[in-house]
């Protein structure tokens, strides 16, 4: 088939959609790839919790894809909202990479445990904050934006003690010389479906579903469909914190989630297991604990 992609402009999301376009060509297909800019690549000064906007690295990508021109969208799957367009279709995924979540530091520190009382790490998402403030609590924290080149640059002109990344981009960038620390999922549980890319139809392409078919990873494709399930049913609003990482072995899954309120002052982490088959229950029943357990602390 002949076909156009169409993709954010950074770098990772080129690596990203490069890395499908190459498979695609494996099997014989042209790509075009197209380079849309979206609201999330323009507005650089706020933190993307404040923006408030779900969506905000989709949404014209979306709409390219609806008027037909482009075929298919790459996008990194934690951007993707719950809710999408009724004629658009994210197809089972291909492989996941890593999903955990690393420290780069400033350069003048070689350890989480070596940096000053107060060190400022630079990060504006919720639940990384929650999560390092029961590593360390006497830390600070500041929002960074911009693609992951400009984040690492910040690390030395913002004096940060360092930042907190997907493992996922660095190692799609070729940046994993950078990484001071992997965080385990213990201490740091990732967002839902890190790591992993959503690469977007319109439903009725059938032709182009089965291409995309030959691709997929069954198993990744279900841990990640289990931790969308759980985040929908969470539905905490913007601003609240979510992990969330499930892990298939043979005939099972298991759902571990992480949820923290608003005023980041309560956090619950629990796990629910069960059959594969069953992921949405399991989703469902983990929801429902760590709610029940929000709301008896209150
Ligand atoms: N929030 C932006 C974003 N969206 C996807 C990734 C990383 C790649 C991935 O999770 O697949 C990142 C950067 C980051 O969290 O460090």
């Amino acid at each position: 088939m002949k076909l156009v992609v169409g993709t954010r402009g950074s770098n990772l999301a080129l690596t990203q959609t490069k890395q499908i376009v190459n498979e695609l060509e494996k099997k014989g297909h042209t790509v075009e790839i197209k380079i849309i800019k979206t609201k999330g690549d323009k507005i650089l000064d706020k933190s993307l919790d404040k923006i408030g906007d779900k969506g905000l690295f989709v949404k014209e990508l979306e709409s390219e894809l609806l008027e037909g021109k482009i075929d298919f969208a790459v996008h990194s799957f934690k951007d993707m909202p719950t809710e999408m367009e009724e004629d658009l279709f994210i197809v089972p995924i291909p492989k996941r990479e890593e999903r955990k979540d690393v420290l780069v530091l400033n350069p003048k520190y070689s350890s989480l445990s070596e940096l000053p009382k107060g060190s400022i790490i630079g990060t504006g998402s919720t639940r990384r904050i929650i999560q390092l403030k029961s590593i360390r609590d006497d830390l600070n924290f500041f929002p960074v934006r911009g693609n992951i080149e400009t984040r690492i640059k910040k690390i030395e002109s913002e004096n940060f003690g360092g930042i907190v990344l997907a493992y996922a981009a660095l190692k799609r960038l070729n940046l994993t010389n950078k990484i001071s620390y992997i965080f385990s999922e213990e201490e740091i549980l990732p967002a839902p479906a890190q790591g992993a890319l959503a690469i977007q139809v319109r439903k009725s392409n059938k032709g182009l579903i089965r291409v995309f078919n030959e691709i997929s990873d069954e198993d990744d494709d279900i841990e990640v469909k289990c931790e969308r399930e759980f985040m929908r049913l969470m539905d905490g609003g913007c601003h609240s914190p979510i992990g969330a990482s499930a892990k298939t072995n043979e005939e099972e899954i298991e759902l571990t989630g992480i949820f923290g309120s608003e005023n980041l002052l309560k956090v619950v982490r629990k796990a629910q297991k069960g059959k594969k088959q069953n992921y949405k229950n399991i989703a469902l029943i983990l929801s429902k604990k760590i709610k029940e357990e929000l709301n008896n602390e209150k």
